[in-house]
């Protein structure tokens, strides 16, 4: 299944490149076709004028922020996340290319009082809005939403959310428990209003790093990871509560950037550098990912703070949306060949996503969902067969399986997250029983109908020879002078009753005293509609 999906952007030409005449290298042939054009001036070219790339979702210039959230697939993310599945969106292109522009929108949206209603908005801003809207259409599931926001800067992480006057780089550190990486002492937030969710965007985007240079005048200058954990809470038909704990992650990547092109020096160019290693380290584990070789071995995720982070959304059980960020300009063409490369490479991996649940709630999960499958096959088996339940229970012939399901164990359906230790033991001990109960019961009945089929065999290989023997009857009847010729009277005699049969005189015969012959056609007869009466065979499967 695939868990990683490509869609790219390609911004317009900025005043910048419009004022110095840097015509656009990019065509758009339709059908999700990229082509890049003037490849020959590009170093190490070989001579190809031409590149066409094609992908499933390609936005043109001229596409708003508004498209982009429908066509996307960000939808169908956070739908996902809904459900318990760990989830992430990322911006990946060179300086410029518009990752912040489409994740959050413009520079300046979030300085002074944000505007609700402007178009500018980007992703996460629309992503808020659309989620808030589902959980408001599945009342019958409680959600708690908690909600943090980091930056990595220069190799250090950094809370947006409380980043302290000294910006005090917090841990990176690895969770046995959880098997994943996490960030020691990173501010949560609860969100139970929408506004609370905005909230956190506006403070973060405040206290992000953004830096100037001649490729990007708003420059951010670090990775950023937004992250709202969605933990749900169901309750099944039985009683018992189902918790799913699902997130997802908005990850505005640094921009890749060529350090001679922005002019990066001292400060800028430490920046530059630590941003293009963890961008390279993140090419290697993708690269590693989608190289089915390698995709068991090595991935060097503990190389950067970047892929620590996001490494269970690449190779554990997430499902992530890359949205590859192009500029269109002639100037910028060796960059744009470098993404859409990337992304070509990184299309390629693929790992099956999963819904995050406590173990134990996903064992009694998965044994339910199997006393359901082995119940409905038992009750379509008791069907089939013409028996009741209360026929199986009183069968002496069947083991004690139904008796127990009669009087199962009594257990305390309450609350499973708030259960102790030993409660839900019990609870996983009962479905167990019950399941094991419904596979003895379906054993049973699987040799039930093995031997009704069977005996079904056998009566019909007796009707068919007994047939055979009215058949030959019937031509001897026929060959007798006296008796009038019948075509053929097998399925009439099975139609008529056994009184009209006596008072004809078709089966008089007085030549070879056929009286012994009726009566034993008669008994053969009645033998062959019993049989038939006797097996009901519609009811066999
Ligand atoms: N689709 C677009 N439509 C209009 N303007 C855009 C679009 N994409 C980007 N821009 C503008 O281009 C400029 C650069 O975009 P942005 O800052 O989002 O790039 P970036 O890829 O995040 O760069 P960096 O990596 O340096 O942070 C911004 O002024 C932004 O508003």
């Amino acid at each position: 299944m695939l868990n990683l999906t490509f869609i790219f952007r390609v911004r317009p030409l900025n005043p910048r490149e419009t004022k110095i005449s840097d015509g656009s290298a990019i065509e758009f042939p339709g059908n999700g076709q990229i082509l890049l054009t003037g490849l020959n001036e590009v170093p190490g070219s070989k001579g190809i004028k031409t590149k066409l790339f094609s992908y499933n979702v390609v936005f043109e210039p001229g596409a708003t922020q508004e498209d982009v959230m429908e066509y996307s697939g960000i939808k169908r993310l956070i739908e996902m996340a809904v459900e318990g599945f760990s989830t992430t969106a990322f911006c990946y292109g060179q300086t410029g290319s518009g990752k912040t522009h489409t994740l959050t929108g413009p520079p300046g949206l979030f300085q002074g009082r944000v505007d609700p209603l402007s178009e500018n908005h980007g992703l996460v801003f629309r992503s808020f809005m659309h989620l808030f809207r589902s959980l408001q259409e599945r009342s019958e599931t409680h959600f708690i939403l908690k909600a943090s926001f980091l930056e990595i800067y220069n190799e250090k992480v950094i809370d947006l959310l409380n980043p302290g006057s000294a910006r005090k780089p917090l841990a990176v550190r690895w969770s046995k428990k959880s098997g994943r990486f996490f960030v020691e002492n990173l501010f949560t937030v609860d969100c139970e209003e929408l506004d609370d969710l905005l909230a956190v965007l506006e403070e973060g985007m405040r206290n992000r790093v953004m830096g100037s240079h001649s490729m990007n005048e708003h420059s951010s200058r670090s990775h950023t990871i937004l992250t709202v954990h969605i933990t749900s809470e169901q309750q099944m038909e039985n009683g018992v509560f189902i918790t799913k704990q699902g997130k997802i992650n908005f990850v505005d990547l640094a921009g890749s950037e060529m350090t001679k092109k922005t002019h990066s020096e001292g400060k800028t160019l430490e920046e530059a550098n630590n941003i293009n290693k963890s961008l390279m380290v993140l090419g290697y584990c993708i690269a590693s990912l989608s190289d089915s070789r390698k995709k068991n071995g090595h991935i060097p995720y503990r190389d950067s703070k970047l892929t620590k982070l996001l490494a269970d959304s690449l190779a554990g059980s997430g499902v992530t949306l890359m949205i590859a960020c192009i500029s269109p300009a002639k100037s910028n063409l060796t960059e744009s060949l470098n993404t859409l490369r990337y992304a070509s490479r990184a299309k390629r991996i693929r790992n099956k996503p999963i819904i995050v649940m406590d173990p134990r709630e996903a064992l009694i999960m998965s044994l339910k969902r199997e006393v359901k499958a082995l119940h409905n096959e038992n009750e379509h088996l008791r069907t089939a067969l013409r028996l009741g339940v209360d026929t199986l229970i009183s069968d002496p012939n069947l083991s004690g399986s139904r008796q127990h399901l009669k009087t199962p164990t009594q257990v305390n359906l309450e609350h499973v997250a708030d259960m102790e230790g030993s409660e839900l033991a019990e609870l996983v001990k009962h479905y167990a029983q019950e399941n094991e109960a419904l596979r003895r019961e379906n054993s049973e009945l699987f040799s039930i109908r093995d031997l009704l089929v069977r005996d079904q065999e056998v009566v019909c290989r007796e009707n068919e020879r007994l047939l055979k023997k009215l058949e030959d009857v019937n031509s001897v009847c026929c060959r007798s002078p006296i008796i009038p010729v019948r075509p053929t009277y097998s399925s009439e005699l099975l139609n008529s009753s056994v009184g009209d049969l006596e008072g004809s005189n078709i089966w008089t015969n007085p030549l070879n005293s056929s009286s012994g012959s009726l009566q034993s056609l008669k008994e053969m007869r009645n033998k062959v509609v019993k049989n038939c009466h006797d097996m009901n065979f519609d009811a066999i499967i």
